[in-house]
């Protein structure tokens, strides 16, 4: 079984120490002829300098190989290698790591207001023209300030994760049965970055706002190499010393476990770079993106339309939403059972902030006036999706808190051998993942306030969807694993994967 108590894998430590100093017990008694002797001291000898050990008296060489046996075995129980590849394997990781990058360069520099929104078209016509010359100079005017503001933004953010006081709190177990901590700040870091742009643009005008919007393309562009560094980084320091790995990130085959995330959790001291990573860079940048955005429009055409307050206050609500709930993202499959790789650093570093403010951008470039019934067509499906996706969300959290709490002491539930109760009334007796349904119901609400003239602001509840299904497979076979027999007496209760009554 992949998951472990403390105590079972110190037992099954303790087992490997013992078979590891059994099988160097051989070593001790002399071999039987002189050159068998010597061949043998040869080959300790190199065994040794593999685990670093200097000293070649017998006995020293001796313990210092054990030692290194058993660090490696507990390497292995606590850290087996992956057998099943997830995102089509080796070929799917090598697919994501280059189409995803240039789908982010397709919309940020074939979208705009000059050109128009046709990013494949655009794409289509630059390489049956491919002008060598043209791409030179797009690279060579690429501007510095673009790093600036991104990389102001994101060590801001560390700064204030380290500075700012938060409450700490306990992660899920891991499967060593211990739990690390985290700082629950991100409300107050928002609010920082706020009052420090606050003060630091005042009395500039609106000239910050209009310059990211022109740059915008640039921007992007940065993200995409930094999320590049910071996964080569955590994919190199996830081979230093003795790291719990992801189940499913330690196959052995460096581009896939680079792409999926090698190490579970790593860490400088206290920092937890997936934690912070995962809500703050993404979701703020996507909000400052949005601020930008809708600025240009009243600068450019005196007033802010309906559709652009729309989507700048649903998805501002969505990302403070997040930063509220900061702690329940300690119990999403991210945090939990992912490693923190290229598909998690470049989703939050770069996916997130760029092509979720896609609809704001779209509308800067393209203001829309909706009619009222649509506009209160809209409203009713945000609302609707909000209050889906917060109050089972919110559910599931508060019964796993404590079941008692009289607000979810009346769900029904089954208790498993893993330990575990799964829900089996209320939100989650409706569909397996019914909070899925209320997040892409949302998503649609962003998309329709660009109207029907372009198809390109639906990519994001397309994409979504898919995202969305993909992830619902993969919890699904988690669950089955985790709880067997349980899980599958859980799914002919709650039937539904995702949409009642239909899927
Ligand atoms: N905006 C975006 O781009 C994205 C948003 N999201 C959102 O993030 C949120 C979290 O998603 P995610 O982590 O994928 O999944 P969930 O919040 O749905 O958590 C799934 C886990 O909950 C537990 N669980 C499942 N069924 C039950 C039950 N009946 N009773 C109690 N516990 C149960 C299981 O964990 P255990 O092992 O503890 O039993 C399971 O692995 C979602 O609302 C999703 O919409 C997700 C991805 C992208
Ligand atoms: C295409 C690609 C590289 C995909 C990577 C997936 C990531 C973009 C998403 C995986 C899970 C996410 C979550 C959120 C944002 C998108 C990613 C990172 C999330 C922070 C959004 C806000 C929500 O309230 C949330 C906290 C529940 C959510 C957690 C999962």
């Amino acid at each position: 079984m992949a998951i472990q108590t403390r105590s079972a894998s110190k037992r099954a430590n303790n087992n490997n120490e013992n078979q590891a100093a059994e099988e160097q017990s051989p070593a001790d008694t002399p071999p039987p002829n002189r050159a068998a002797r010597r061949a043998a001291q040869k080959k300790e000898i190199k065994e040794s300098k593999t685990a670093k050990v200097t000293k070649t008296t017998r006995t020293i060489r001796t313990t210092r190989s054990t030692r290194s046996v058993s660090s490696a075995s507990r390497s292995k129980v606590l850290n087996p290698q992956t057998s099943h590849y997830e995102f089509g394997g080796v070929a799917g990781a090598i697919a994501m790591l280059t189409l995803l990058p240039l789908l982010v360069i397709l919309f940020a520099y074939g979208c705009d207001k000059s050109g128009g929104y046709h990013p494949f078209q655009r794409f289509y016509n630059f390489m049956t023209n491919f002008d060598i010359e043209f791409l030179k100079h797009e690279l060579l005017s690429w501007s510095y300030g673009a790093a600036i503001f991104y990389l102001g933004i994101v060590l801001q953010l560390v700064v204030y994760s380290y500075a700012l006081p938060g409450e700490e709190v306990e992660g899920a177990p891991l499967r060593d049965g211990t739990r690390l901590k985290y700082k629950i700040n991100a409300m107050s870091a928002l609010q920082s970055l706020i009052t420090l742009s606050f003060m630091s643009l005042r009395g500039q005008g609106w000239v910050m706002f209009l310059w990211v919007k022109a740059h915008f393309a640039d921007i992007a562009l940065f993200s995409i190499l930094v999320s590049f560094l910071v996964s080569i980084w955590v994919y190199l320091r996830s081979f230093v010393g003795d790291k719990m790995l992801a189940l499913g990130g330690n196959t052995g085959n460096p581009i896939y476990d680079f792409m999926i995330g090698r190490e579970l959790n790593p860490r400088i001291g206290k920092f937890d770079i997936k934690f912070f990573t995962e809500l703050r860079p993404g979701l703020i940048m996507w909000l400052c993106l949005n601020v930008c955005f809708g600025v240009c429009q009243w600068v450019e055409l005196g007033r802010v339309t309906y559709s652009m307050a729309l989507v700048l206050v649903f998805q501002a609500w969505y990302v403070v939403d997040a930063l509220i709930n900061e702690s329940s993202i300690l119990t999403t499959m991210d945090i939990t059972t992912d490693g923190f790789g290229f598909m998690l650093a470049f989703g939050n570093l770069c996916w997130v902030p760029m092509m979720y403010s896609l609809q704001a951008r779209y509308l800067a470039d393209n203001p829309i006036d909706l009619s009222i019934p649509h506009l209160v067509a809209i409203v009713v499906l945000q609302f609707v999706g909000y209050y889906i996706f917060r109050s089972a969300n919110s559910q599931k959290d508060a019964f796993r808190k404590d079941p008692k709490d009289p607000k979810v002491a009346d769900l029904e539930f089954i208790e498993t051998r893993a330990g575990t109760r799964l829900i089996t009334s209320g939100w989650w007796g409706k569909a397996r993942h019914i909070n899925y349904l209320g997040d892409w119901l949302m998503s649609v609400a962003w998309c329709l306030p660009c109207g029907f003239g372009s198809i390109i602001p639906y990519f994001y509840c397309v994409y979504f969807a898919i995202l969305l299904i993909h992830r619902e497979r993969r919890d699904e076979e988690k669950c089955h694993k985790k709880y067997g027999a349980d899980w599958e007496r859980y799914c002919s209760i709650v039937k539904y994967h995702i949409i009642p009554g239909i899927y």
